[in-house]
């Protein structure tokens, strides 16, 4: 298969949480980089697997931010997945979309300044979404997921996992509630990425 990185599990353990107790997963790519996999109940079988695809985002993710959607995508994704007693999250390290945390910080000031998030990155001279899901792919493939129910917005994910091969069967509408902070960010989705929001 194309565009599927090799994925090497490297270690894996309980993950309780106080939606349900987890399966960690933690992966090595081909670079050295880690990410992990959060998994629940038998997702080999050829029923698709409820799943989310999830970038990380430590201001949201871990530091509580109302600028973006996150945090809360990141909790529902995990409640959803404990009321159905299976599902996996697969937790990408490509934060900032790609550009890491520092530049992803370097934008949020321009944006301070008035630019929306497209355009911040552009004039730090990033692409909008830098974004690729080869190592989405891998971890799937490694984990012996067939096809999956897409907790997203984001109809480009879509396409991209596709291109990775990754059989997404059905879209589940992911959205959370906004904040008057992301409230600009959300719209700048729907209209710059096409967002489903
Ligand atoms: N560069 C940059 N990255 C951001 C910004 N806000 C959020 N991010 C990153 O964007 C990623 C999340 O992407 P989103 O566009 O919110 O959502 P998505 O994953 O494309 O789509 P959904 O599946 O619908 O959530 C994470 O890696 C965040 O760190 C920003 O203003 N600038
Ligand atoms: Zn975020």
């Amino acid at each position: 298969m194309t565009n599927v990185a090799k994925m090497k599990i490297v270690a894996q353990t309980r993950l309780p949480t106080q939606f349900a107790e987890f399966t960690l997963v933690g992966f090595e790519d081909p670079k050295g980089k880690e990410h992990v996999a959060l998994t629940l109940g038998d997702i080999t079988t050829d029923e698709p697997v409820l799943a989310r695809v999830h970038s990380e985002c430590l201001t949201g993710d871990a530091l509580f931010s109302q600028r973006c959607d996150c945090g809360p995508q990141l909790e529902a994704a995990m409640r959803k997945i404990a009321n159905e007693g299976r599902g996996i999250i697969v937790y990408l390290r490509q934060e900032g979309r790609g550009i890491g945390l520092l530049n992803k910080i370097r934008a949020y000031a321009e944006q301070d300044k008035g630019l929306d998030t497209v355009e911040a990155n552009e004039i730090l001279g990033f692409v909008a979404d830098a974004r690729e899901y080869d190592i989405a792919a891998g971890m799937l493939a490694e984990l012996g997921v067939q096809s999956i129910r897409l907790m997203t917005n984001n109809p480009k994910k879509l396409e991209k996992l596709a291109e990775c091969g990754v059989k997404v069967v059905e879209r589940i509408p992911h959205r959370t509630e906004g904040t008057p902070h992301n409230e600009y960010y959300l719209a700048t989705k729907t209209k710059k990425f096409g967002h489903l929001l």
